[in-house]
């Protein structure tokens, strides 16, 4: 297991590994059989409606919630069956941004970023002082530390939040709806420092968000819950470029597809909105948008981020096992990135003759790749509840 101190960086995040968790609420289940793996280092993405359990995916991953079925691996450790002492000691690894930044409102900005040293480590209050302010600084907060939670915008909250999360040296960092109450412009800012921060540490980031731009630009990895399963887990080039109509519906936001109102829709209400659609009717959503944006970069200045160069490798060895537009992006993403050592770079060549290496011929099943140790192996999806 990695180890990643203050400004020397020993080791790469850590890997998070779920298999076949199932987490219900009395009779409501919420999701069942979750198998993935989050590739340690990498930015990973959990998408899904309102209500699909993503947030009691992410508490679920430091012990706040147990499921009934399978087991956690938080790297070697089984958080499932661990002691209590153990889950402890696992749940310094991680860094929790919670919705709201979760600040103490009668604390100020430095006293709630120290919290957690003061908390757990036996540090001098200059030492603390000297961390506070690196991470304060970090998060574009510098001069902001004699405020109160109550005194500062939304933005600057999260922010405040994020200082708190990384206090600890997190090797793990999970974030919870990153764009909740925050416009477009503050989210991106945000998303600039996710990758920022990654660059500089190295840590497994898991964040969960309904947010298409951020699901367009900043992970790695990007999985999908709906109907209480996991739809697919894999690299970003997956799912951006996926025919599978509850993904593409998401990505773009319409009312036409799998994806209702309340949680799901049954034949006749599709049927019906797709009678409206096609006599003119806006399915709300913008123009479908096809193929892949460039995905953000760590600003000039950072550390080269070192995820890139893990996931390319990890993704050629995989490559043939993916859908045939997914290859297309990757492979594109790889030239663009060998030509300018860049990760921005867009090309929309079409290198393949066909899509022969990948089998997509299951129509009727919709099996579709999740990531798994080694390589990716087909799940089943949408099943039919
Ligand atoms: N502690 C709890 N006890 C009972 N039910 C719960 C508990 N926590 C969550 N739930 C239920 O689990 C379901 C999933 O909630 P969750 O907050 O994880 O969804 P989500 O996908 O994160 O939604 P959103 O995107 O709206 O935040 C909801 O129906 C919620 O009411």
């Amino acid at each position: 297991m990695g180890c990643v101190c203050s400004n020397v960086e020993v080791g790469v995040g850590v890997a998070v590994r779920t298999e076949g968790i199932s987490k219900s609420f009395g009779r409501q289940n919420i999701w069942q059989n979750v198998t993935l793996n989050i590739p340690p280092g990498e930015i990973s993405l959990m998408v899904g409606p309102s209500g699909t359990g993503k947030s009691v995916f992410l508490k679920s991953l430091i012990g706040l919630l147990k499921p009934e079925e399978g087991e956690i691996f938080i790297g070697d450790t089984n958080i499932t069956t661990c002691s209590n002492k153990e889950l402890y000691e696992i749940r310094k690894l991680f860094g929790v941004l919670f919705q709201d930044g979760a600040l103490f409102g009668s604390m100020d900005l430095f006293d709630n970023v120290a919290f957690p040293l003061r908390e757990h480590t036996k540090k001098s209050e200059s030492d603390i002082r000297k961390v506070v302010m690196e991470k304060l600084d970090l998060v574009g907060l510098t001069g902001a530390e004699g405020k109160l939670p109550g005194e500062i915008s939304g933005g600057m909250r999260k922010r405040a939040g994020l200082a708190r999360a990384l206090v600890l040296d997190p090797e793990i960092i999970l974030v919870d709806e990153p764009d909740s109450g925050l416009d477009p412009v503050r989210t991106t800012y945000i998303s600039q420092l996710f990758l920022d921060i990654n660059a500089q540490i190295d840590a497994t980031f898991l964040i969960v968000s309904h947010n298409i731009n951020l699901a367009r630009t900043v992970p790695d990895n990007i999985g999908m819950l709906f109907r209480r399963n996991l739809v697919m887990f894999g690299p970003r080039e997956v799912l951006l470029t996926s025919d599978e109509p509850v993904v593409k519906q998401f990505l773009n936001g319409r009312m036409i597809g799998p994806i209702g109102m309340s949680e799901e829709k049954d034949e006749a209400q599709m049927a019906q909105e797709q009678a409206l659609a096609d006599a003119g009717h806006h399915a709300g959503g913008v123009e479908d948008v096809e193929g892949i944006v460039p995905q953000m970069v760590a600003t000039p200045g950072m550390p080269h981020r070192k995820a890139i160069d893990r996931r390319q490798a990890r993704v050629r060895e995989i490559m043939h096992t993916l859908p045939h537009a997914a290859q297309v992006a990757i492979q594109n993403d790889l030239d663009a990135t060998q030509d300018t050592q860049q990760y921005s770079t867009y090309d929309n060549g079409d290198q393949y003759d066909n899509g022969d290496q990948y089998d997509n011929s299951n129509q009727d099943t919709q099996v579709l790749p999740t990531y798994n140790e080694g390589g990716y192996e087909s799940s089943p999806s949408l099943r039919k509840q």
